[in-house]
């Protein structure tokens, strides 16, 4: 690595570490990297200028992913739009997902050449660049949800029926915000894809914990019997009497998100500037971390929280760890934070209070 940088695997000049990058889960790569060159802790891996995003596995096709998802959107449609998703079979619902289909695949590693490091791969005709179609393909998928979106509300203000929504509030002030058209309609698209995914992903992950851990699901059952009776739902008021429930086990966003700084930094060369340290946001993923500081950390044992407040062994000093590390960290936390975490608490309270979660067998393929 470069003087004054913390260790991480051998680099090569011009492409760093990408020649490794790994092209699917690259945070158990990096756990492994950390590990094995930053003794568990922070190391350093040197993209060049590429960012990456993590590889999600695609849905399985059960209803429960799509249940799970129609709630998702319909929660943050209606904070932007005022707008709800009653059925997951709409063309707004199934075109954002699809739209977000195609643009994960888009920008996993390995998908796009290094067009930020050979500029002139740019120049490629469309015809023999088949990412450059692809991106079209994801470009007029979003375009047509988004610009859809926002066409409907504004159309809505011109007959007089506000809703008070999110994009109302940013349509009156697109001035005074100097936001011009473009800006406004994809401000409402980032805002949609940061608020569906993440919270769908976090509730499906969960869904398929307790059905791979009967027994945390069976204890599980009785603490929320006690709590919330039959004869009503829970509220947030309930939240209190639970411990946190926590993302560490499968979080969302296990690399967090990629940054980079705009300006020199003194001892980083032009050529990391734009790298990003995945260290940063690795202390969300609990198989990051050596047995010294969690026991058996593949286990789903949410037990462990009730030991001690981060889920780490007796002794161990973890409050870098808190629970919202998940969000992220400094100016750029998520700014979604607090409706994701209330959505999660009513939805993990009610999902348990409501059923039990068992293995599909009728389709031995699909077994977890
Ligand atoms: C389980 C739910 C969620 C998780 C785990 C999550 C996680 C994150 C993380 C790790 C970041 C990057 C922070 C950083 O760069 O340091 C982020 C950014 C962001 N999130 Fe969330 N998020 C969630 C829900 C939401 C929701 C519901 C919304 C919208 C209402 C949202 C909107 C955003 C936006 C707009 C950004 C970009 C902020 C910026 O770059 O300044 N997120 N989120």
């Amino acid at each position: 690595q470069e003087k004054g940088l913390p260790p991480g695997p051998p680099t090569i000049p011009l492409l760093g570490n990408l020649h490794i990058f790994p092209t699917e889960f690259a945070h158990y790569k990096f756990t492994e990297w950390a590990r094995k060159y930053g003794g568990g802790g922070a190391c350093y891996i040197n993209t060049s200028s590429f960012c990456p995003s993590p590889a999600h596995p695609t849905g399985q096709g059960h209803s429960f992913y799509t249940h799970i998802r129609r709630y998702s959107s319909s929660v943050i449609l209606s904070v932007l739009y005022g707008k709800r998703a009653p059925r997951y079979d709409t063309p707004k619902t199934t075109g954002f997902w699809e739209a977000q289909h195609e643009w994960q695949l888009l920008v996993e590693p390995g998908s796009t050449p290094l067009i930020d490091i050979f500029p002139f791969l740019k120049s490629i005709p469309e015809h023999w660049a088949k990412w450059k179609r692809d991106a079209k393909k994801v470009r007029s998928l979003q375009r047509a949800v988004y610009f859809g979106l926002l066409n409907e509300t504004k159309r809505r203000l011109r007959s007089g029926e506000e809703n008070r929504s999110y994009m109302e509030e940013v349509l009156a002030r697109q001035e005074e915000f100097g936001m011009d058209e473009e800006m406004t309609r994809y401000l409402g698209g980032a805002l949609i894809e940061g608020g569906s995914e993440t919270t769908s992903s976090y509730l499906q992950s969960l869904v398929l914990c307790l059905v791979a851990y009967p027994e945390a699901q069976k204890q599980a059952h009785e603490e929320i019997d006690c709590v919330v009776r039959d004869d009503r739902m829970s509220t947030l008021d309930d939240i209190d009497f639970f411990p946190i429930f926590t993302h560490c086990f499968r979080p969302v966003t296990p690399m967090s998100v990629p940054h980079a700084t705009t300006a020199a930094e003194e001892g980083v060369s032009s050529m990391t500037q734009a790298s990003f340290s995945c260290p940063l946001s690795m202390p969300s993923l609990s198989k990051t971390f050596p047995p010294a500081l969690y026991d058996n950390p593949e286990d789903f044992n949410p037990d462990r929280y009730l030991l001690t407040e981060n889920g780490t062994r007796l002794g161990v000093d973890s409050s870098d760890l808190g629970p919202n590390i998940v969000f992220g960290a400094g100016r750029r936390i998520c700014p979604g934070r607090h409706l994701a975490q209330n959505s999660i608490d009513i939805n993990v309270m009610n999902l348990l209070w409501a059923f039990d979660f068992n293995p599909d067998t009728r389709d031995s393929q699909s077994k977890i």
